[in-house]
């Protein structure tokens, strides 16, 4: 049966319905298994095919993910940025995807400015060939479905009921963005996840869009999701401990200034042992890396039993893998 994937975007988890998340998993499993196994069966999957990799931002796990992950395949990653793009210069998205989309296969950008999403639909609505969000403003799909994909198989497909928590940091140099957050409360409880977001106040709290769509989620799932003011509350009894910085920007906006110094008014938001030994003792630590260690997690937390980010930083390759597999090549599925 084919997927009806190919040639489809991927610039938000919303805009892709559970079954075809599943499917793009399904794959992933398939593909992180051969790498195992070292059988090279899919060495040919994407044979020819050109991605570009376009980069308004830097980047450790996102680029090395696609950039394997499309050797991988028989492919070829191509790194771009907008001055060797000529966007600096002016060029308009038309233009650059009309070109690119003459030539390879696949594109995929990071652009966490605002209007960092707003671009990348611009560029989808002239693109013949897929897009895919490398982080925006907005989303970080494909760091979410690496997570969802760890959490499956440590809790070995069992989601339902699991608590899961994504605490604010007090990650305080710069304002980072609200798009890894806002990525998880709207993807986990669609797969029966009961949802915590822990944040010090209102000022802290993510787009009325995102905590929309989380809510709405979660009440057609049958799931959770709740907002708490207090990282200890959170902590108690999860199954999943998941906590990053991000700067007030729904109340300052761009102003850094004032926005680096409300992060740093709340210090001590940090994953201890002791607010890890709040969760369950099942539980596992999550970061979408980098980490602040010592500000965001003490070493005590990243480097023990519990912690799975090195886990989730090679899945990421898996899963873009799977992505790029289903969009730009040929797959068919057994769903
Ligand atoms: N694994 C990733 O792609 N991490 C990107 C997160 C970095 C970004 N500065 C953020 O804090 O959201």
């Amino acid at each position: 049966m084919q997927t009806g994937l190919k040639g489809k975007h991927f610039l938000c988890e919303q805009d892709w319905t559970n079954e075809e998340l599943e499917t793009l998993m399904d794959v992933a499993s398939a593909l992180k298994m051969d790498n195992l196994l070292d059988t090279h069966k899919y060495d040919e999957l994407l044979k020819n095919k050109s991605l570009f990799m376009l980069f308004f931002e830097e980047s450790t796990r996102t680029r090395n993910a696609f950039e394997c992950g499309i050797t991988q395949l028989g492919g070829h990653g191509n790194y771009l940025t907008p001055k060797a793009t000529q966007i600096d210069h002016g060029e308009t998205p038309q233009d650059t995807i009309e070109v690119l989309s003459r030539m390879g296969h696949g594109i995929g950008v990071r652009n966490t400015l605002v209007g960092g999403h707003a671009y990348m639909q611009k560029l989808a609505k002239y693109s013949k060939i897929p897009i895919y969000n490398m982080q925006c403003d907005l989303w970080h799909p494909t760091q979410s479905i690496a997570d969802l994909f760890t959490i499956k198989e440590k809790f070995h497909n069992e989601l339902k009921g699991r608590k899961f928590v994504i605490s604010w940091t007090s990650a305080g140099n710069y304002m980072r963005p609200l798009s890894m957050a806002q990525s998880l409360i709207t993807l986990m409880p669609r797969f029966g996840m009961d949802v915590t977001l822990a944040v010090p106040n209102k000022d802290f709290e993510l787009m009325p869009e995102a905590m929309e769509t989380a809510r709405k989620n979660a009440e057609f799932y049958g799931s959770k999701f709740e907002v708490c003011n207090d990282m200890d509350a959170a902590c108690e009894g999860a199954d999943v401990v998941y906590a990053k910085g991000w700067g007030p920007i729904m109340a300052v906006g761009d102003d850094e200034k004032t926005g680096v110094e409300m992060i740093n008014a709340n210090p001590g938001w940090c994953v201890d042992s002791r607010r890890m030994s709040l969760a369950k003792n099942t539980a596992i630590y999550m970061h979408c890396m980098p980490a602040d260690r010592g500000i965001e997690v003490t070493d005590e937390v990243a480097d023990s039993a519990q912690s799975v980010i090195y886990d989730e930083a090679e899945n990421r390759m898996h899963t873009i893998k799977a992505l790029m597999a289903l969009t730009m090549g040929n797959v068919a599925s057994r769903r």
